[in-house]
């Protein structure tokens, strides 16, 4: 077995993926959170200057979708079929997109704006691909559903309530957090939460 070490921030945000998909299949791995005030030195030391990184045995592998993509391959998370992987990388792709446009480092004012105006696009397009199913595609849990209840803790944590009228969406990201590993994972990562 490798050696995994992820880099990134002493926060959930862009890292929480890979941790849940290593936990999820039970793959040990250093997690390492780097501290604001050490980054500018460290910074030109990663590639493309930005975490999540993931070393593994040794070597830096940078893009979080990338190094996510290849955890959930393991894990048999990508999709049961060719065209099903296509709607598993499409829903990370536009979940994806939202988080990168979301003003992270402006006003609470400006984040609750962006929500109101944006969100209704992205949220009523998920709830219609899950549907009355339990999870966004196929029979059992891909990665795209985890990535959904990750990501919305990270906006859940600066516009409580976003999803509030999407009680199905809500439905599943209590689904993946009850998934055995995932809910051990939760259960012993540090508290602090964004
Ligand atoms: N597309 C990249 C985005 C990485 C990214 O934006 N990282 C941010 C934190 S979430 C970062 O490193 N910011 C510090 C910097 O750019 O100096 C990925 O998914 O890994």
């Amino acid at each position: 077995m490798p050696s995994y070490k992820l880099i990134y921030f002493n926060l959930e945000g862009r890292g929480e993926i890979l941790r849940y998909l290593f936990s999820y299949s039970n793959i040990d791995f250093e997690d390492r959170r780097v501290e604001f005030a050490d980054w500018p030195a460290l910074k030109p030391t990663i590639p493309y200057g930005q975490l999540p990184v993931v070393e593994i045995d040794g070597v830096i592998y940078n893009q979080s979708l990338a190094i996510g993509r290849y955890l959930a391959k393991k894990a048999g998370l990508t999709g049961k079929s060719e065209l099903d992987e296509i709607r598993v990388d499409a829903l990370i792709d536009t979940i994806d997109d939202f988080f990168s446009k979301f003003p992270w480092m402006d006003t609470e004012k400006a984040k609750k704006e962006f929500m109101e105006k944006s969100s209704p696009q992205l949220l009523a397009y998920l709830e219609k691909t899950l549907g009355n199913n339990p999870w966004f595609v196929g029979d059992s849990a891909t990665w795209a559903d985890f990535f959904w209840d990750t990501c919305a803790d990270s906006f859940e944590s600066y516009v409580p309530g976003f999803a509030k009228d999407y009680p199905k969406l809500l439905a599943l990201k209590e689904r993946v957090k009850a998934i055995p590993t995932i809910a051990a994972w939760i259960k012993k990562r540090p508290k602090k939460s964004q």
